[in-house]
């Protein structure tokens, strides 16, 4: 991996103890550690490769503290991220709000990053589905608003995880040949982007 270059900078971003590091560890490890909690601090990088059809991606994800006491920190690292996971825990609505709070700031601060929003823990929901604290149905609503995708995780039994990281590497792959397409060939976005735009990113 040293050496390698990355194509796209992703960010990780929720409340302290929503199941971030853990989501990096099943994503680049493929293991789970139950163990005593610990915070991040600061943040931690990680390399993933992901292959797209004939290419291979190579995400640089960022995995940043979520204590509200590194908050200042977080933002540093989610500029020019081409994507950010915003995750909240499953069985814990006040998440959801802090999840809110960063959707927010991207949107005024990052134009270009795509959200993807993030629930985790559901094996937790497996276990004993009154735990569920975020309604799924109101938290697709809010997604298509944003225009975010969303994707309920579980970083234990690693349901839903490749599927997510997958998206993102997709995502980029296809936004980046729409974008180059645009530019060398000058197409007039106010007159036809619905339709390059279609033809680019649905199959
Ligand atoms: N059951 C279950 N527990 C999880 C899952 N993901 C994380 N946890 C647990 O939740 C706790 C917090 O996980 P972390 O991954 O450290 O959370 P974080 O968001 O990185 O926390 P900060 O670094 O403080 O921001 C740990 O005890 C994990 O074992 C999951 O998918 N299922």
């Amino acid at each position: 991996m040293s050496g390698r270059r990355v194509d796209a900078k992703v960010v990780l971003l929720g409340q302290e103890g929503v199941g971030k590091s853990s989501l990096v560890e099943r994503c680049a490890h493929r293991r789970f550690r139950p163990g005593p909690y610990q915070n991040t601090i600061g943040a931690a990088f990680v390399a993933k490769v992901i292959s797209v059809g004939e290419q291979t991606v190579t995400l640089g994800i960022w995995d940043t503290a979520g204590s509200e006491r590194y908050e200042a920190m977080s933002r540093i690292y989610y500029r020019g991220a081409r994507a950010a996971v915003v995750c909240y825990d499953l069985t814990d609505s006040s998440s959801f709000q802090r999840a809110k709070f960063w959707v927010n700031e991207l949107q005024n601060c990052e134009e270009g990053c795509r959200i993807y929003l993030c629930g985790t823990k559901s094996d937790l929901l497996e276990e004993d589905r009154r735990k569920r604290g975020v309604d799924f149905h109101d938290v697709q609503d809010y997604a298509d608003e944003i225009k975010a995708e969303l994707f309920e995780t579980s970083s234990k039994t690693g349901q839903s995880v490749d599927e997510l990281f997958q998206k993102v590497a997709e995502d980029y792959v296809h936004f980046t040949a729409f974008q180059v397409m645009t530019e060398e060939k000058g197409v007039d976005l106010g007159q036809r982007s619905g339709a390059y735009f279609y033809s680019c990113c649905h199959h």
